[in-house]
């Protein structure tokens, strides 16, 4: 039997450090190497992203492919337009493939994809290979040790960690790589479904991603925003490995920021630079190893006085990236939604995904689709989507996270708790929706499992704990940087009032050139800044009502009446928040509510649930 002829298929892992997928790929001395990537459809039309994100990914592909080429001028990351599904069955005979090595992902889509793929290995004897690599530990491993359960606190993720033994140490990346083989795509692309292309509103010119197999030039090249039909990014963050390296080096050469990192003791106002290590993206496309990650910190915390240890050291950081890694892993598909998932507390939110209402059952809950069943409350989502809700604090971190595609924990924090229990009691599936599209780190598993957290629906339960959106910024930001920096509206105005505009005397208003006006959505007349949606305090007391009747109820995503409507009966009688009646099986109007906010009153009133009534109250706003 000749030599191997191996097709290494970079995925979570662009990088040639710590790459233990890559090692097995090399182990048995290839005859050939072909390092490709497949532009898979289902990333590129079915997964919400930003053209930020987009971008960070080309530079790490631009990166990855510049350092194999370092290693061996014929070779770089050849790039293939096509869906794995349909295109490994061509490639392993036109190439004459005997081995196909990736790394491991947990993903649920992933999952479901590698076993379709290993399914054709299998049919064209072709042998696979997989490694895992993108966690400390290998999350099914994880979720075995765990008695087959999802990790659902740090402890459990460290007591199964412990069963598992130390975290490998990371290994090297290597030195050379064999060339690779002649490339023939002598057959045809088989085109991709682009729609529904959830990623439509971004393009704002035609989109080419698929108009050969090989790229415009037919080199394999990279592809780039303008093939994808995007219009530029705006974050001012770059990815790649080479950079990615150098950062982590100017981290842990701070020996005493990186051994006595306290989580909660850093800022979620500061800016240029920030209090965190802003090493997520990397980690999300595999840029960075978190195993080098992990021990690079650890061996510096091992020989330093007075370290901080987990969960609150940057090692606790890389644990609950874990935690939820497993979770996700054992619960699959249901994880990132409520409707099937055992773990997840049933609260009555308003704008509920289609799904949850039972009509349509399926595994994609979070598809975008939701039911409007309260106007207010659309309303309301609507403002704190594009960081318009007239309070400061969350219009600057809406705006940073816009713009930029990464905001400090904390600031996650602030604006999922105000857009859940502690605000508007919106689904926290609208959230991670947004926080999908928006945040360059996205990961399936750590953005809904941290959404599920700070709505107290699954984690984390101590739903009376609110960060105020006045209060929590100023304890971080007496003098208002951060939204002087991304509200610039404001950037004037007094300190007393930067974070409540609403409460300054006219006088002090002109002074600093703004008026309170409007509700920020549409077009804004230069010089004003919103009126505070709605009395925080007396929204914070409805919301903490709500959520004790729900806890009292007590019904999990996967009970019946959940999945039937019958959970309204549970909550009749109750003068606290709680979902529009307006949807469920029978209600094809439920989505009407949409427009009739701009119609005011009418007969989407006489559907309003009780939490409507508390919504007509007056606010408490002084001028
Ligand atoms: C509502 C919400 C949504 C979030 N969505 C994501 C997401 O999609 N992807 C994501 O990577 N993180 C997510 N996080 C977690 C966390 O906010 C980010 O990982 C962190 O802010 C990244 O910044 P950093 O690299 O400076 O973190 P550092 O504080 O420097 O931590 C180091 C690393 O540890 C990991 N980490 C830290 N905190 C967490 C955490 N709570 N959960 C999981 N991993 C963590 C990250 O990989 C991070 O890079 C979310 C948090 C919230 C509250």
């Amino acid at each position: 039997m000749g030599k191997p002829r191996v097709i290494y298929w970079f995925r979570t892992d662009l990088r040639l450090h710590d790459s233990p997928a890559l090692k097995a790929a090399l182990e048995p001395d290839p005859a050939v190497l072909w390092p490709i990537f497949t532009w898979d459809p289902h990333y590129v039309y079915r997964t919400k992203g930003g053209v930020n994100r987009w971008q960070y990914l080309l530079d790490c592909q631009n990166d990855l492919s510049k350092s194999i080429n370092k290693l061996n001028p014929k070779s770089k990351l050849f790039v293939l337009r096509e869906a794995p599904q349909t295109l490994f069955p061509k490639l392993f005979k036109a190439w004459n493939v005997t081995h196909l090595v990736f790394e491991k992902d947990t993903d649920s889509y992933a999952r479901e994809r590698d076993q379709a793929i290993a399914d054709i290995a299998q049919k064209a004897g072709v042998e696979i290979v997989t490694r895992y690599g993108r966690t400390l530990w290998d999350s099914d491993e994880v979720v075995a040790k765990n008695g087959g359960k999802p990790t659902m606190s740090i402890t459990q993720l460290q007591t199964a960690g412990h069963k598992i033994g130390e975290i490998p140490r990371p290994i090297a990346a290597p030195e050379h790589l064999p060339d690779p083989g002649e490339m023939p795509v002598n057959f045809d692309q088989e085109p991709p479904n682009a729609q529904p292309d959830l990623n439509a509103a971004h393009r704002g010119k035609d989109d080419k991603t698929y108009n050969s197999i090989a790229g415009p030039k037919g080199d394999f090249a990279i592809e780039t925003l303008e093939e994808l039909g995007f219009v530029a990014a705006t974050t001012p963050h770059r990815g790649g490995e080479t950079l990615a390296q150098k950062k982590l080096d100017c981290i842990i050469a701070d020996e005493k920021y990186a051994a006595t990192f306290q989580k909660p003791k850093t800022s979620p106002a500061a800016f240029e630079p920030q209090s965190t290590t802003l090493l997520s993206p990397f980690l999300h496309f595999g840029a960075l190893s978190p195993r080098l990650f992990y021990w690079r910190v650890q061996d510096l915390v091992s020989r330093y006085k007075g370290a901080s240890s987990p969960p609150e050291s940057l090692t606790g950081q890389l644990l609950f990236r874990d935690m939820y890694f497993a979770a996700a892993a054992a619960i699959g598909p249901a994880f990132t939604q409520t409707l099937n998932n055992p773990y997840i507390r049933f609260i009555p939110w308003n704008l509920p995904s289609k799904d949850e209402s039972g009509t349509e059952v399926g595994i994609n809950a979070i598809s975008g689709e939701y039911h409007v069943d309260s106007a207010q409350a659309e309303h309301w989502f609507q403002r704190w989507k594009v960081g318009v809700t007239g309070f400061p604090w969350i219009d600057a971190l809406m705006r940073q996270l816009r713009e930029e595609g990464w905001i400090h924990h904390l600031g996650r924090h602030s604006l999922a708790c105000f857009l859940t229990r502690g605000g508007c009691y919106v689904h926290w599936e609208r959230g991670a929706d947004v926080f999908e599209e928006l945040l360059l780190d996205h990961e399936p598993a750590c953005n809904a499992g941290n959404w599920q957290w700070l709505s107290c629906t699954a984690f984390f339960s101590q739903y009376y704990r609110c960060y105020s959106p006045v209060v929590f910024g100023q304890k971080w930001d007496k003098s208002g940087a951060l939204i002087r920096r991304w509200v610039p509206e404001l950037k004037d105005l007094d300190e007393k009032f930067v974070y409540e505009p609403w409460k300054a005397s006219k006088g002090a208003l002109g002074k600093a050139g703004v008026k309170i006006e409007g509700d920020g959505l549409g077009e804004r007349k230069k010089g004003t800044y919103p009126e505070p949606m709605f009395d925080f305090g007396e929204r914070r007391e409805i919301c903490i009502a709500a959520m004790k009747k729900a806890y009292q109820v007590g019904l999990h995503g996967d009970d019946e009446r959940v999945k039937n409507g019958t959970w309204r009966e549970l909550f009749e009688d109750d003068d606290s928040e709680v979902q529009g009646v307006g949807v469920g099986h029978d209600d094809e109007h439920a989505d009407d509510a949409e427009h009739e906010t701009h119609k005011g009153k009418g007969k989407r009133e006489a559907k309003q649930g009780p939490m409507d009534r508390h919504l007509v109250k007056k606010q408490k706003t002084e001028s």
